[in-house]
């Protein structure tokens, strides 16, 4: 049997991922290796992949590594990359922590949207900066599912969102195929669509279609995307009023709480669980 490298299986509101140290960043992770280990009855099975590396040993973000000691190589099931995982960046931050790589408090990590700040408590839910969102438009985004079609927000929190507030969550369908969204044009690299319900006051509940996994059971820049939508909807924004606000964002796996600060900052805070750990073998070695 050929050996490959130690891996742990971790989730944030179930959000799930195989994280796998690469402190070096020795491992050459190709697409079908990566889509093979998210195969959810051949591989490992999970929604992506955080290869963890030293920022130093990383040639793409290795300018940051004076603030961030380690970055966040994610990685969607289907093998694409991904600038920025919400869910993963709590999780992350929680196997550094728990494996002694981090001490508890306050860190950054490195991620492809640049760097992320993390606190991370001996136990418990961790808080992650997840930075600004971006609303470039433009008007008139539609999301159809099947015949129904929303109007929807894009929202950008380093990686693409459109965002559609629905009657009920059950119309997004299976949610098995990604639902169309035009223009096209809006998103050249593909987007991740959320349907929202309220639930009460500042309170509202999403299914997600992930870009690259498909329908997951959290997505946080998703939630964080849905929050500002939500509050831009309602006439709320930091920017304008200098209060802050803080939205419950329910999801299929949990719960999600997001505060937008007057700085247009996004702070969200969540569950992050290790679970297991093991070793690749035969998933790994096929190249
Ligand atoms: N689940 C993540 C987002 C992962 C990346 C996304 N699928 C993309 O391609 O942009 C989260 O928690 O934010």
């Amino acid at each position: 049997m050929v050996k490959g490298p130690r891996f742990l299986k971790g989730h944030g509101t179930e959000n799930d991922f195989v994280i796998i140290p690469d402190p070096d960043g020795a491992l050459e992770l190709t697409p079908a290796q990566v889509a093979r280990i998210c195969d959810r009855r051949a591989g490992i099975g999970a929604d992506g992949v955080l290869r963890v590396v030293r920022t130093a040993a990383a040639p793409e973000v290795a300018a940051l590594s004076a603030e961030a000691e380690w970055f966040m190589d994610y990685r969607n099931a289907d093998g694409s990359v991904a600038e920025m995982c919400g869910n993963g960046v709590r999780v992350f931050g929680r196997y550094l922590v728990d494996s002694g790589l981090a001490t508890p408090g306050t860190f950054h990590i490195a991620t492809r949207a640049g760097l992320r700040g993390v606190t991370v408590p001996a136990q418990g839910d961790v808080t992650v900066g997840m930075g600004r969102a971006a609303l470039p438009g433009p008007d008139g985004i539609e999301v159809a599912v099947g015949s129904r079609r929303w109007p929807a927000v894009n929202v950008n929190m380093g990686n693409p969102h459109a965002v559609a507030f629905v009657e009920d969550l059950a119309h997004a369908g299976d949610l098995f195929t990604a639902p169309a969204v035009t223009p096209a044009s809006a998103y050249p690299t593909g987007v991740n669509v959320e349907f929202v319900v309220d639930r009460g006051p500042r309170h509202v509940a999403l299914r997600v279609h992930e870009r690259g996994s498909g329908e997951t059971r959290s997505c946080g820049t998703g939630a964080c995307a849905v929050m500002v939508a939500a509050a831009r909807r309602e006439g709320a924004d930091p920017a304008v009023t200098g209060t802050a606000v803080t939205y419950t964002v329910d999801v299929p796996g949990g719960r999600l709480v997001i505060t937008e600060h007057p700085d247009g900052s996004l702070d969200m805070t969540g569950p992050a669980v290790i679970l297991a750990e093991g070793e690749l073998d035969a998933v790994w070695a096929e190249g």
